[in-house]
């Protein structure tokens, strides 16, 4: 067991599912995993391990904002040996085309996040990237598939409800697709020790349109996303 997973050695698979909601989590391994067996309640973060196509894949809820996230990202990768780890989670459309439900591939994550800064001792501005593997098998799966993935940069915001929209729209001028709150921290700390990370996301709230999903929608219904990510983590 870690300090926040409930896990003993061996129960979580060296490929994992990050959502950031643990009813997600739950959501994917019943209605995707065989066999699927929780591995931890701890905080009612719930951790499962089942198997996709034959393959082990585990599905970790991860919280929201990047000190929660990397938590479970360093638990995970340090304590549990993990190797590949994909955020599937949701996001506010910054991009005017993207539209609600849009799946998103992050290949950058800029951050407000001072965690980085301090990591680098405020000298220098890292750049966190996707794993360019994961990210190059999740463009192909999308297009087997039929689902059209936005690959582009996002922000990882450490605040939800902003006091500078304005941000917001200078990001989108910078090609910065959508916001979300995990990214830059999971792809820090997978750089940092080796293993290979990717965020894939669905839009589940449009901030300049003010549209937005609902929470069960945000729980159970983002599926395309889902798939795309299962199929890439196994072939991984
Ligand atoms: O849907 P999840 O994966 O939690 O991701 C997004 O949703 C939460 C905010 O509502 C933040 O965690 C953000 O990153
Ligand atoms: O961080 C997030 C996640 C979903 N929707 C948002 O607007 N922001």
């Amino acid at each position: 067991m870690s300090t926040h997973i409930g896990a003993k050695p061996g129960e979580i698979a060296d490929r994992v599912l990050m959502p950031g909601d643990p009813l997600r989590a739950k959501w994917i391994a019943e209605n995707y995993l065989e066999d699927a067996k929780c591995y931890s309640t701890v905080r009612n973060m719930f951790g499962f391990t089942g198997t996709y196509q034959g393959t082990r894949v585990s599905v970790q809820g991860s919280g929201m904002g990047m000190p929660s996230a990397s938590i479970y990202a360093h638990e995970l990768i340090n304590e549990y040996g993990v190797k590949t780890l994909i955020r599937v989670g949701s996001c506010g459309a910054l991009a005017e085309s993207l539209n609600l439900r849009d799946v998103v591939a992050a290949i950058g994550s800029s951050t407000d996040s001072n965690m980085n800064r301090m990591r680098f001792d405020g000298l220098i501005d890292y750049a966190p990237v996707a794993d360019f593997g994961l990210l190059r098998k999740a463009v192909e799966v999308a297009e087997q598939r039929g689902v059209t993935m936005r690959v582009g940069p996002i922000l990882a915001a450490d605040a939800f409800y902003t006091d500078r929209p304005d941000l917001y729209d200078t990001l989108a001028d910078y090609g910065v697709l959508a916001v979300e709150m995990e990214s830059a921290a999971l792809y820090t700390i997978a750089a940092r020790y080796q293993a290979r990370a990717l965020t894939i996301l669905t839009v589940s709230d449009h901030i300049k349109r003010g549209e937005a999903t609902t929470a069960q929608e945000r729980e159970q219904t983002f599926s395309q996303m889902v798939e795309i990510a299962l199929d890439t983590v196994v072939a991984a």
